[in-house]
């Protein structure tokens, strides 16, 4: 695969069609007397069908931020624009639907029901969804079809890692927003999991956003936003991305 291909973000400013726009976003955590302030008005867009990774330290806020992203966390001040729709302005009932039906997270460390084959895990996600691909098609997609009726204690990590991923795409989702997604796994098996993800934005055209402190991921990109204490310290185009295969740390 040439590296120019390995993800299939525009590549003039004029063809970016934003996805999700954040205004202004500011985040304080308050616990009692004691406020945490995390990020401070961060503005960022995603494109349609972008492959986008954020870089930054630990504590920097890059969590925090996809969190908001996803609506699993709502801003202290700022908006949170996903097309025309103010997320930042959803009541509980409407971010439950949001996050159902635009965005498939992938965390660090899976987060699969240990009690569950993986296609069971990945059913759980498409019963909830309106209008799910099949969860064998998911299970394909990441190459996973022959361990279906394995249990997660029965894969390694970078299959558990695969259910996670198929699990976050059988919803159909615009957005894969991932969460140090290779953080629990040696450089092969991340490797591999960063080539899934990177085909599912080519092939798909799902929008996949990277957070992670491994700025060697960054690589892979065409444009990556570095966060550095709660605030976009840059935001830099990479014309020459490398595959997942030429990723190394
Ligand atoms: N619920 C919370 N209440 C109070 N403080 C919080 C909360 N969640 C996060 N923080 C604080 O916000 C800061 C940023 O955390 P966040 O998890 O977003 O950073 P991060 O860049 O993702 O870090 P890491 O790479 O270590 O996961 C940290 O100082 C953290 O302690």
């Amino acid at each position: 695969m040439p590296a120019s291909e390995t993800n299939s973000v525009p590549a003039s400013a004029a063809e970016q069609e934003v996805l999700l726009s954040l205004q202004s976003i500011s985040k304080t955590y308050t616990t009692g007397d004691v406020k945490v302030p995390v990020l401070h008005h961060v503005d960022l867009e995603i494109y349609a069908r972008e492959f986008l990774v954020i870089v930054g330290p630990s504590g920097s806020g890059k969590s925090t931020l996809l969190n908001i992203v996803g609506g699993i966390d709502t801003p202290t001040e700022g908006e949170v624009y996903f097309q025309e729709q103010n997320v930042s302005r959803f009541n509980e009932q409407q971010l439950t639907r949001y996050r159902r039906e635009n965005i498939g997270f992938v965390f660090q460390f899976y987060n699969l029901v240990q009690t569950l084959t993986a296609r069971e895990n990945v059913i759980v996600a498409a019963d909830i969804s309106a209008e799910p691909m099949s969860p064998d098609e998911a299970l394909e997609l990441v190459g996973l079809s022959d361990r279906a009726e394995h249990f997660p204690a029965q894969l390694s990590g970078g299959e558990q890692q695969r259910v996670a991923i198929a699990r976050a795409l059988v919803k159909q989702p615009e957005l894969l927003l991932c969460d140090e997604p290779t953080g629990a796994l040696d450089l092969t098996t991340g490797r591999k999991i960063l080539g899934v993800l990177a085909d599912l934005n080519r092939e798909l055209g799902k929008t996949v956003v990277i957070i992670t402190h491994n700025s060697a991921i960054g690589q892979m990109a065409r444009r990556v936003v570095r966060i550095g204490s709660g605030t976009i310290a840059e935001a830099r185009p990479n014309p020459h991305p490398i595959s997942a295969e030429q990723v190394t740390w």
